[in-house]
């Protein structure tokens, strides 16, 4: 390592003094202005683990959801997955480093993970439509060089576009070509050839109106277009070219206030769908006849793949183990309906998409969603390679053409991890070749009325949890209250938690009615305000 040179760089990214930021949920999320050191420094770790792994890292410019000021930063595991866990814990050492120890913290970093020095480094970097982003990648590639490390610049692309890219790269081109292009011919090709088998095909025009929250997917999908099938007629709305990105639009926008975005005009059962702002989620909704807004969100979406799935699963006759993962946020409406509807099995895991990922990696299949319409599905190796050997030598002819459905859907869904546009193409299809409408699909089954609330409180990390953070451990006497006030409801259930992405503690809360979710969840955040060390006001009933 060349310490005069990274002293030297590191000077020009200056850490401000006594800042500490933790890699969470979805990496380094803050205020763009806090961010530069911490871009330059996973500029650096991302070399380190490059060397570590002998793979290229990922690394992405992007606060998703949030404010146009905020920004972040993550890094991707070889495969595309996220980072290990175990080097969340050194991003996070090295981005705190004063000054005077980054070099003494970047030694011990190698030590404990063994990473070989004279190894090559490669590191992909892509970025949102941020403000900020641009900038930040630049501290990111500073990072970079001064390890020493090569670097591929994609510049604007979707979270999930990158994370194709990092596994195209290192499975040598088996997941596919890492470019743009590539990843628009594969997707493209398995939609065509899955909508050829639609029943309706050749008969008109599929509209559907998608919000891009004034961010990345809207470039992109722009981008895709020419190779999409003149029978999905795709409208892109809040393309970014006039508002704010996320700015009362956007997937967690749609999904937490549940109302339609600012931005696109809603014709009663007209199909439309939000991405995030770096278009790795989606949720579906539309307007009845009566006017009422219906969302579907992650579980629905689950639920609706997790059914083709099933189905095409039966037909190919093959033992092949399926099961859907969710987090406590599912609506229990939904996991009610897979576990004793479906006859699927469910698993509910800790919040943050490493966490479903890693889970549903144990079976043949494995869907996963997170209810606010961030997943996709993993099939296993063998899985794979069984479908398309069926796909290509099966004699029976509706055993082999369940098996060429499957193939497809392999190919059209990014495995790598969640991807709004992968996701998208893949609810079309299915919607196209069961001939579902948006309200027959929302009817499969009828949420809980739930409400999702945040309380501010000194200290966030007071509160510990278990049980797939759906019982409080700590601080002392939460979780008894909690108990106590869901049992004064029917079908009522609720859980607290520290946000990772937010400085809040965040409360969900189920009931019979609206109104009692809204008052369970308003006497829980009320407990926790008093026993989690609230900050300013009392939390108001809603
Ligand atoms: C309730 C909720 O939606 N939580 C989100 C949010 O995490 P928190 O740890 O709850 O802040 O952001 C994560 C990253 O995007 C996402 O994985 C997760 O589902
Ligand atoms: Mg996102």
């Amino acid at each position: 390592m060349d310490f005069e040179a990274l002293k030297k760089y590191s000077a020009l990214h200056p850490k401000p003094a006594g800042l500490t930021l933790q890699y969470g949920t979805a990496g380094f999320r803050s205020k763009a202005e806090q961010l530069d050191h911490v871009m330059f420094r996973m500029g650096l770790l991302a070399a380190l683990r490059s060397r570590a792994t002998g793979s290229t890292i990922g690394v992405m410019v992007t606060a998703s959801h949030n404010p146009e000021e905020d920004n972040g930063v993550k890094l991707v595991d070889p495969l595309g997955e996220m980072l290990h866990p175990s080097w969340e814990e050194y991003a996070t050492q090295l981005a705190n480093a004063e000054e005077q120890e980054l070099q003494k913290t970047l030694t011990e970093i190698c030590q404990k993970a063994a990473v070989n020095q004279q190894k090559d480094a490669s590191v992909f970097l892509g970025r949102d439509t941020r403000p900020s982003s641009k900038k930040l990648s630049q501290a990111v590639v500073d990072g970079v060089s001064v390890l020493g490390s090569q670097y591929h610049d994609y510049g604007l692309v979707t979270t999930p576009q990158l994370h194709y890219m990092v596994c195209c790269q290192n499975t040598r081109g088996q997941y596919g070509k890492p470019t743009l292009e590539g990843y628009y011919q594969k997707l493209s090709k398995a939609f065509m050839e899955l909508i050829n088998k639609s029943p309706g095909s050749g008969e008109g025009q599929r509209h559907l109106k998608i919000d891009c929250a004034n961010g990345i997917g809207a470039l992109k999908l722009s981008e895709m277009q020419p190779y999409l099938p003149k029978e999905v007629l795709i409208h892109i709305y809040n393309d970014g070219t006039k508002e704010k990105l996320n700015h009362l639009c956007g997937a967690d926008f749609v999904k937490v206030h549940q109302k339609p975005p600012k931005g696109l005009d809603m014709k009663p059962n007209e199909r439309c769908c939000s991405f995030d702002g770096d278009a790795d989620r989606i949720v579906y909704y539309y307007t009845d006849t009566a006017g009422h807004f219906h969302l579907i969100d992650g579980d629905k979406i689950a639920t609706l793949i997790s059914i083709f799935l099933k189905e095409l699963l039966a037909k190919v006759g093959q033992t092949l183990k399926m099961a859907v993962v969710q987090t406590a946020y599912a609506n229990g409406s939904s996991t009610r309906y897979l576990e004793e509807t479906l006859q699927v099995p469910v698993h509910c895991v800790k919040t943050g998409v490493k966490h479903l990922h890693h889970k549903a990696q144990e079976f043949d299949v494995g869907v996963y969603f997170e209810a606010n319409g961030h997943g996709t599905v993993l099939f296993s190796k063998a899985a794979e390679n069984t479908i398309r050997q069926l796909a290509k030598e099966e004699k029976d002819d509706a055993k082999k053409e369940a098996a060429k459905v499957l193939e497809n859907l392999i190919d059209l869904i990014n495995q790598t991890v969640g991807d709004a546009i992968s996701d998208m193409l893949v609810i079309e299809a299915i919607l196209a070749l069961k001939g579902l409408t948006l309200h027959q699909w929302d009817a499969f089954y009828t949420d809980f009325p739930n409400r999702l609330l945040k309380v501010q409180v000194a200290d966030r990390q007071v509160i510990e949890t278990t049980d797939a953070e759906r019982r409080a451990v700590t601080p002392p006497g939460l979780q008894e209250k909690i108990d106590a006030l869901v049992k004064k409801y029917k079908f009522s259930r609720a859980f607290v938690r520290p946000s990772g992405t937010e400085d809040v503690v965040r409360i969900y809360a189920e009931a019979d009615t609206q109104e009692n979710a809204d008052a369970l969840a308003h006497e829980v955040s009320l407990a926790v305000y008093h026993l989690a060390g609230g900050r300013g006001a009392p939390p108001q009933p809603l």
